[in-house]
């Protein structure tokens, strides 16, 4: 997705060697061996993305690579129908980032022509998880497919205390005016006192992986609300519970709270100095194969007043862009994926943090996933 955690790694994955069919005879049946092993693991993917090629659209614009070269392949004569082995034909780390972002799924047909590698490795990601966190049987979504809706409408009717402001229907954007209380806010300020480092972004890493790697797009630092100190405070366990349910979904659900910081920077333009979050969603494409799905909902709470700049804007509603200037108690709350198909990101909740230009910002991210988070995590298969 645009702007997305896009991986900015540095480290582009080395594409094999391309002169695959040398021709003394032991090395050639070891390497014929090797084609046999790939066209075998290839096939599936393969398939898929034929599968995929009638409904295949291109990524979108600002995602869609430069026209690449097209390397030369040896292929020894009797030998021209064998597939070469995978490469990347785009620059390594886009299409790893692309990868990482769904995109061999959504762009099936682009991206195996020009990102093959790149699907492969992540292909062998995901069987490897696959076998090593199996689904267990009767793994129910706690979002239903049109329960998004009556989940807002309630809120609008039952929770008039936090004060809440429908901002948009479709998708459904609420801010609360009265989320949190003064010694909630300043409870998680504490907890996350000498914790924060910098921001990293959701991406793949050389061997496929997904890992956290260093992006440009976020500048910000933070930390976890995951330390006991955290996790047993009645305040924070009182906005735990508040988060639960206002979202209708059960607490082990949620990541334990992200507790976010921003300085301030004089240039709002200067890249070095600022901390912000450019247009991303917080939805991982990656998550739709693991235990804990995709990240349903994200309650994000302002934990400060911010004198300027600061603001959370989403770029792309319906109605026009939206600016959300932090107040200290004030949260915002809307979906990433869409109500009739809520494994789907939805494009139209795309946001950014915007410098803080005086002052500093202190927030909580509460991402609300689609399957039990807290067991996932405790059995090591939220990443992978
Ligand atoms: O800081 C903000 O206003 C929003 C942060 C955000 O979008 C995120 O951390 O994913
Ligand atoms: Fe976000």
């Amino acid at each position: 997705m645009g702007g997305k955690r896009r991986p900015q790694s540095k480290e582009a994955v080395a594409a094999p060697s391309l002169d695959w069919q040398a021709s003394d005879a032991p090395g050639k049946r070891r390497r014929k061996r090797g084609v046999s092993w790939l066209l075998w693991l290839l096939g599936p993917l393969l398939a898929g993305g034929a599968v995929l090629f009638l409904g295949a659209k291109e990524p979108p614009a600002h995602m869609k690579p430069q026209e690449a070269e097209t390397p030369a392949v040896k292929v020894d004569e009797g030998t021209d129908k064998m597939k070469p082995p995978p490469v990347d034909l785009h620059n390594t780390s886009e299409c790893a980032a692309w990868a990482a972002d769904g995109q061999c799924a959504a762009n099936g047909a682009f991206m195996l022509t020009r990102c093959e590698l790149s699907c492969l490795k992540l292909e062998l990601v995901k069987q490897a998880y696959e076998r090593r966190c199996p689904k267990p049987e009767n793994y129910t979504p706690t979002l239903a497919p049109g329960q998004m809706p009556r989940t807002f409408a309630r809120i609008m009717s039952h929770f008039q205390e936090l004060e809440p402001e429908m901002i948009s229907e479709d998708p459904p954007v609420i801010l609360f005016h009265k989320f949190l209380s003064d010694a909630e806010a300043e409870a998680f300020i504490k907890h996350g006192a000498g914790r924060y480092s910098k921001s990293l972004g959701v991406g793949l890493d050389k061997d496929g992986k997904m890992a956290d790697v260093p992006t440009e797009i976020r500048t910000s630092s933070h930390g976890w609300c995951q330390h006991q100190a955290c996790l047993d405070d009645p305040e924070v366990q009182r906005v735990t519970a508040r988060v639960a349910d206002v979202t209708q979904t059960p607490t082990e659900n949620a990541e334990f709270a992200q507790l976010v910081y921003y300085h301030a920077c004089d240039d709002e333009s200067d890249n070095n100095k600022c901390a912000f979050y450019r247009r991303h969603s917080d939805y991982i494409a990656g998550d739709q194969y693991r235990l804990q799905g995709v990240r349903i909902y994200t309650l994000f709470t302002y934990l400060n007043d911010v004198p300027e700049g600061g603001a959370t804007r989403f770029t792309d509603l319906p109605n026009g862009p939206v600016t959300f200037q932090p107040v200290k108690g004030k949260a915002v709350l809307w979906p990433s994926v869409l109500a009739d198909e809520p494994h789907t990101v939805d494009p139209r909740t795309h946001h950014e943090a915007l410098p803080v230009t005086k002052g500093e910002k202190y927030g909580a991210n509460f991402w609300i996933h689609q399957y039990n988070f807290r067991n996932t995590h405790a059995k090591g298969c939220t990443a992978g």
